[in-house]
């Protein structure tokens, strides 16, 4: 195994700050979920698993990983991972959501117009509406297209040598993928600097799938984000509800820039918003 760490340390200086800042977020974040799943296994009862913590502590403790797989020792460890790796995400995500649907008021409500229309308002939108939402479905990806918010993956190690399109990579060598470069690739996507939703939707105003699945946000290959459909499910969830129920208007005040705060995911610099209640609220405060 290759030990990244002290290549990451080659780096200059902000960006050794921005993994520094990560190792303490993560040790802030280890120390809260230890005393979450302690709670678990105190009230862990094998007949009745609420959640994933759950899940993991039957699975761990029945023994069904193998050997060499995770031990009761793990929980701690894989909860953290799961909850520091889909939470700072999906809520970014959530905030270029807001964002672009300031800048964009126009696509604002035809989005709530498409709700409008296949939801109606007795109702809240639901998973089931999701493939009869396709301006929806498409804008969602033209903002992790367009933000491109996780512009560098995680760093691996190559553990072999490898030929890659001519290119010599011997092994132990440290390598990422580029992911802005990807979505931001003009012989790929025509004008990428224009957020254009629309470029996700057919002739017949359907979602282009093959098209969609070419936006590279969750890596590639066999470290591919394992939360990929649920974090889409919950943008999707997220996004559909708050258009339905509201509408987001930009704070004159403030200038609207896409200028970034840079981390490890890269971040809408604070906004303002003011927001207005659509139809009778269907959601329970
Ligand atoms: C829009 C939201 C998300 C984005 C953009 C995102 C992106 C990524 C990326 C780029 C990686 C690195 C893959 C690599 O090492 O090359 C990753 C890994 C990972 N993600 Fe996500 N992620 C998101 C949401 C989530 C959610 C909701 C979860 C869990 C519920 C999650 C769990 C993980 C885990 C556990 C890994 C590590 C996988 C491994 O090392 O094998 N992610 N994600």
């Amino acid at each position: 195994m290759v030990d990244v760490l002290p290549w990451l340390l080659r780096f200059p200086n902000p960006v050794r700050r921005v993994f520094r800042d990560f190792q303490a977020l993560n040790r802030e974040l280890h120390g809260f979920v230890c005393a979450k799943v302690a709670q678990h296994r105190q009230t862990f009862d094998p007949h009745a698993l609420h959640d994933v913590s759950d899940v993991m502590i039957a699975a761990v403790e029945r023994g069904d990983s193998p050997p060499e797989g995770l031990g009761p020792e793990d929980v701690e460890g894989a909860m953290t991972d799961i909850f520091g790796a889909g939470q700072d995400t999906t809520s970014t995500a959530l905030s270029w959501v807001l964002l672009l649907l300031l800048k964009h008021p126009r696509l604002q409500q035809d989005l709530q117009a498409e709700l409008d229309q296949v939801v109606g308002c007795s109702r809240l939108p639901t998973a089931e509406d999701r493939p009869h939402l396709p301006l929806l479905e498409a804008f969602i990806y033209e903002t992790l297209r367009y933000s491109s918010f996780v512009p560098i993956t995680i760093p691996h190690a190559t553990t072999d040598d490898v030929e890659l399109e001519g290119f010599h990579i011997p092994k132990g060598t440290v390598v990422f993928i580029n992911q802005w470069s990807v979505n931001h690739d003009s012989s790929k996507w025509p004008d990428p600097q224009r957020f254009d939703p629309t470029r996700f939707l057919d002739a017949q105003g359907c979602l282009d799938r093959d098209r969609a699945g070419s936006v590279m946000i969750f890596s590639a290959g066999q470290r591919r984000c394992i939360g990929d459909q649920l974090s889409k499910l919950q943008l999707f969830l997220f996004t559909a509800i708050l258009l339905h129920q509201c509408s987001f208007h930009a704070n004159p005040a403030e200038p609207l820039t896409m200028d970034c705060v840079h981390g490890l995911a890269l971040k809408p610099r604070p906004f303002t918003l003011s927001v207005r209640q659509r139809h009778p609220l269907l959601i329970q405060p």
